[in-house]
């Protein structure tokens, strides 16, 4: 610090982080802090000048100092200094007790660093503001408590309406969808939906993760015997286990040729032969399968027998793709961001770019994928925030854009959605161009935005606008 002041309050002035310059009634500066000189730039000794000579010299552009001396009152002013930086000035009179003023102190802070950390805060703030609301608003569908699903895709909505009723008959249900749409989260509703959730149990029998040598004594069981290493006791199938309840053979197209034709007499005779067994056992199960192969085209082929086919394909339910239903990824994000927050006692929010990326990209593993990439990121997070840095990097690729041109809103409108920071983040551009190119300065620019000139200049920043290139752009 400079200026001819005790020590105790050197060191104390020196403490702030914001600059502090104080002058005497007359204008001179009498003294000043460290962070003064850092935040300014000046590269000189200002103590003992008169703040006007700093304008002459253009080493600050306006002054709080000289309009608090002639106005007596409190003055913020924006003013730029040699440094490049642009800060907040406040000017503060300080009185004897007659009234007279003995000098002014004015407080310096640096915008740029304020509004990044007052931008940050803000937009935290409001986003978890806007996620809980959204989510203690958002009705989403859910049975019995245990199973939620989160969607606002038309046809997504359509299936659910459609599951009372389809839970409720005992028709078999095939579901068609690629891996981690859902097609097992559906399942298991039907089954809620059902009074088979009262009597029975939901069993899921993964076709595609059983060895084709065993899965005939799994799905069915086996007498005491049947085979070598065979329990003495014989044990009871999955099938058994789904009696009065429902089974839900997921990856039907990888069940063999051979126990096709089993599984069409299950149904059709409702009753199961244990292998190695000779009495046929009767069984109360409802049938749901689900495939992400075309069972149609395996049919022609011949590695799906026909009439199983059709006779699993009751009800068919068609689950369309996550990049399909672009709509669901902010919802289902959100939903699965308050799922791990919960579980790992986190508090987190997506910053926009991330959630732009996330909605770019094309989710070939689907809602499982999403789900797996959310957990991943509340866990490794280190901060509040979640950035597009943290994605991992297929995800970042499929957005490069941060701010997108208006031609690019335009066509996203089409779609329908359009990520809210990037609709934001357009207009702004596009209103701030468009002030700044019909005002003369930026005062009355600001003032035809209705916002102060540090806003203004903090958005401009931001934004990447200058003058020239907001009147190049509106030519
Ligand atoms: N709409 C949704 N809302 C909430 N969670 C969902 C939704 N859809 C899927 N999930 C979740 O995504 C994960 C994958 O879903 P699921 O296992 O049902 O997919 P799948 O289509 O059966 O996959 P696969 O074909 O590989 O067996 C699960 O954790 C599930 O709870």
């Amino acid at each position: 610090m400079s200026g001819n002041m005790g020590i105790t309050f050197r060191v104390m002035i020196n403490s702030i982080s914001d600059g502090i310059y104080i002058c005497n009634s007359q204008g001179y500066c009498i003294a000043h802090n460290d962070a003064f000189l850092r935040i300014t730039g000046i590269p000189i000794d200002v103590v003992g000048r008169h703040v006007k000579t700093l304008i002459d010299d253009n080493l600050i552009s306006d002054s709080a100092t000289l309009e608090v001396i002639r106005s007596g009152q409190r003055v913020s002013k924006v003013i730029s200094y040699p440094s490049g930086c642009e800060a907040l000035v406040t000017g503060n009179p300080s009185f004897d007790e007659e009234g007279n003023l003995i000098n002014v102190v004015c407080e310096v802070r640096d915008l740029s660093e304020l509004s990044t950390l007052k931008d940050e805060l803000k937009y935290s703030n409001q986003l978890n503001k806007q996620y809980r609301e959204i989510l203690k608003n958002y009705d989403p569908t859910s049975v019995n408590s245990s199973q939620k699903i989160t969607t606002r895709d038309p046809k997504m909505r359509s299936i659910l309406d459609e599951l009372p009723r389809i839970g409720d008959s005992d028709a078999t249900v095939l579901i068609h969808g690629e891996s981690g749409v859902g097609k097992g989260l559906i399942a298991s509703l039907l089954h809620e939906h059902s009074n088979r959730s009262i009597k029975g149990k939901f069993i899921k029998v993964d076709c595609s993760a059983i060895p084709s040598s065993l899965i005939e004594s799994e799905l069915f069981g086996y007498e005491g015997g049947a085979f070598t290493g065979a329990r003495r006791e014989g044990k009871a199938g999955l099938l058994d286990k789904a009696n009065h309840g429902t089974a839900f053979l997921d990856e039907i197209g990888e069940l063999p040729l051979f126990l096709q034709v089993k599984l069409l007499s299950v149904l059709q005779d409702h009753k199961i032969l244990r292998v190695g067994g000779n009495t046929p056992l009767s069984m109360d199960i409802r049938f749901v399968c689900a495939t992400n192969r075309d069972l149609e085209k395996m049919v022609d082929e011949g590695t799906f027998r026909k009439d199983l086919f059709y006779r699993l394909n009751v009800i068919p339910v068609v689950i369309p793709p996550l990049r399909e239903r672009k709509e669901d990824i902010f919802m289902l994000t959100l939903s699965f961001l308050d799922k791990f927050c919960q579980k790992y006692h986190r508090s987190l929010s997506f910053v926009p770019e991330a959630m732009d990326s996330l909605y770019e990209y094309s989710w070939p593993g689907n809602v499982r994928e999403l789900e797996n990439v959310v957990e991943r990121l509340v866990v490794l997070s280190q901060t509040g925030l979640i950035e597009k840095a943290d994605l991992p990097e297929k995800i970042r690729r499929a957005n490069q854009a941060v701010v997108l041109p208006e031609i690019d809103l335009i066509r996203r409108k089409e779609r329908k959605i359009i990520p809210l920071k990037a609709a934001v983040a357009a207009t702004e551009r596009q209103s701030i161009e468009r002030a700044l190119q019909q005002n003369i300065n930026l005062g009355s620019a600001a003032q035809a935005l209705s916002i102060d000139i540090s806003t203004l200049l903090r958005k401009c920043k931001k934004l990447g606008i200058t003058r020239a290139a907001a009147s190049a752009e509106m030519r």
